[in-house]
């Protein structure tokens, strides 16, 4: 919809500076239009400042250590040449040799996402986007009311794109007291690592986590209410992965809810639903997300929300009132950052009057990023051997890549999931040590809609995990 018939640059209001909104921030200015963003903790949301950088940072610091602590199979020992005798030694590495310094750790991480929150602010004020520090809520369709340090403002627009994110789930009978009890956006306070960390909640954040802090040398227990590790994923992957946690020590109390956890004098304890009690040091509670929807103005101003409080919306970011747009975690569309910035996006794109293309989650790419990472873009073999598509579907295993082996990162798999019949890729999930890397050539394949031939007839490196994926396309190959 276009919004100004006098073609003057229309007014854009954004509701929130993370990903969903920045994003719709910036190209609503490149495009010409007129952008004040609104947000009350710091650029770049909770995915710069609380969610995805510090995790991801604080998991480049284990997987280092992961990796270290296996170099002995590689050779390497303890005491370089120029070492005394004493230090000298022919010693394997071990997890006893290496610890992580929480406090540097936390605070690389911590400056790290404040970097990277400044760089975004600047690169959009750079761009002409007026940005208003406060707390804002719809004051109605074409307006934004902002408790700003100075009092209150006003904001008209022609168009307002809600993108206000959502915040950790507290269980009622387990309330984060940021010392002992924590949510994944306090946990970057601790300044030593804790010695048994208990994980209640098993999908993505609470795998990532529980990865994270067993590399880095807790002791770590997870808490899964299912039978397995990650519901929803990729089956292979995830029961590799309890695999992976059982060799490396990590504690999977599965079907167990965690009813309650209290604080001890020198910890915690967490009673689960059959009564049993574990205990631990600290506990992070990893149950899920509330969409940060309540008291905003949205349902005054005629915007539905779901039972589950996120915003209604349709394939290009539209909510049920006019000229109000939505995008982000506050939908419940697909929690991704890139999907939040794709909605923004698509949103701008429509204010404008500019080519639009609704928001298709078929084709999005992911990563877990545990170790093992564990990638996938497309349909699922779920997909397949349920009927819901027809498709063949090939697994590799890393344990016969030649590049694997020598790198000793032979935990995990290439799986290529082809149209039954004509072979166009259709699917993939990636695990191994940068999944996250390797899975953009099989996102490529999906969403250009490349046959399994064109995949297995592109030269790969010899030696390389990249191989692999040529050779699962390659026994795809349909035979006419
Ligand atoms: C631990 C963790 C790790 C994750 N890792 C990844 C990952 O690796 N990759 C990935 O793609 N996704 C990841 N995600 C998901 C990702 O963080 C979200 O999908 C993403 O942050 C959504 O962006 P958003 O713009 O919708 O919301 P947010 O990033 O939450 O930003 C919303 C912003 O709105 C502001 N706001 C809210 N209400 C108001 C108000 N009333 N007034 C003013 N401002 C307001 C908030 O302060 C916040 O800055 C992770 C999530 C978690 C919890
Ligand atoms: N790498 C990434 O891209 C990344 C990382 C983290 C999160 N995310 C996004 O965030 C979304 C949400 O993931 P999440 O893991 O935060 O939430 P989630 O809702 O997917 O998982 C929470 C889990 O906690 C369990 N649970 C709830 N109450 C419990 C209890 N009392 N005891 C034990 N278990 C309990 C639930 O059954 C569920 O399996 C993901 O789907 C993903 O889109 C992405």
């Amino acid at each position: 919809m276009t919004m100004n018939p006098d073609f003057a640059a229309p007014h854009i209001a954004v509701l929130g500076g993370g990903p969903g909104g920045y994003e719709a921030a910036a190209v609503a200015a490149a495009l010409g239009a007129q952008v004040t963003l609104v947000e009350r903790a710091g650029l770049g949301g909770s995915a710069v400042l609380t969610d995805v950088v510090p995790s991801k940072t604080l998991i480049a610091t284990s997987d280092l250590m992961t990796r270290v602590e296996e170099a002995a199979a590689l050779g390497i020992r303890l005491g370089g040449p120029g070492a005394s005798a004493q230090a000298a030694s022919d010693q394997p590495i071990t997890r006893d040799d290496l610890h992580a310094d929480l406090r540097v750790v936390n605070e690389r991480l911590l400056g790290l996402a404040r970097q990277q929150s400044e760089d975004i602010r600047a690169g959009l004020a750079a761009q002409g986007v007026r940005i208003v520090m406060g707390s804002g809520r719809l004051a109605d369709s074409g307006a934004l009311e902002v408790a700003t340090a100075e009092g209150t403002e006003r904001i008209e627009a022609d168009a307002v794109i809600v993108a206000v994110g959502a915040h950790p789930r507290a269980l009622p009978t387990a309330r984060p007291d940021g010392e002992r009890i924590l949510n994944w956006a306090q946990i970057y306070s601790l300044e030593e690592l804790p010695e048994e960390l208990i994980v209640v909640g098993s999908g993505v954040t609470g795998a990532e986590f529980a990865s994270a802090y067993n590399g880095l040398g807790s002791k770590v227990t997870l808490i899964s209410s299912r039978d397995r590790v990650l519901p929803g994923s990729d089956t292979d992957g995830a029961e590799l992965l309890e695999k992976v946690f059982e060799r490396r020590g990590v504690r999977v109390l599965s079907r167990s809810r965690a009813e309650a956890v209290e604080r001890t004098e020198g910890g915690v304890v967490v009673t689960l639903g059959d009564g049993t009690q574990v205990t631990g040091s600290h506990c992070l509670v990893c149950v899920g997300s509330i969409p940060n929807t309540a008291g905003i103005g949205l349902e005054e101003a005629g915007v539905a929300l779901t039972e589950s409080g996120h915003v209604k919306v349709d394939g290009v970011s539209r909510t049920t009132a006019t000229n109000v747009y939505a995008a982000g975690d506050c939908t419940g569309v697909l929690a991704l950052a890139s999907v939040a910035a794709m909605q923004g996006r698509i949103a701008v794109a429509h204010i404008m009057g500019d080519h639009v293309t609704p928001l298709n989650l078929g084709h999005v790419a992911s990563n877990i990023f545990t170790s093992p990472e564990i990638a996938s873009v497309g349909v699922s073999e779920d997909d397949v051997t349920s009927g819901r598509i027809a498709g063949d579907v090939v697994t590799l295993r890393l344990k016969s890549n030649a590049r694997a082996k020598m790198r000793n990162t032979t935990d995990g798999f290439i799986k290529i999931i082809s149209r039954k019949g004509s072979g166009t890729v259709i699917g993939a999930v990636v695990m191994g040590s940068n999944a996250s890397e390797l899975i953009f050539a099989l996102a490529l394949a999906v969403e250009q809609k490349l046959h399994v031939d064109d995949v297995a007839n592109t030269y790969a490196v010899y030696p390389s995990l990249s191989g692999s994926l040529a050779e699962a396309a390659r026994r795809l190959h349909v035979h006419l």
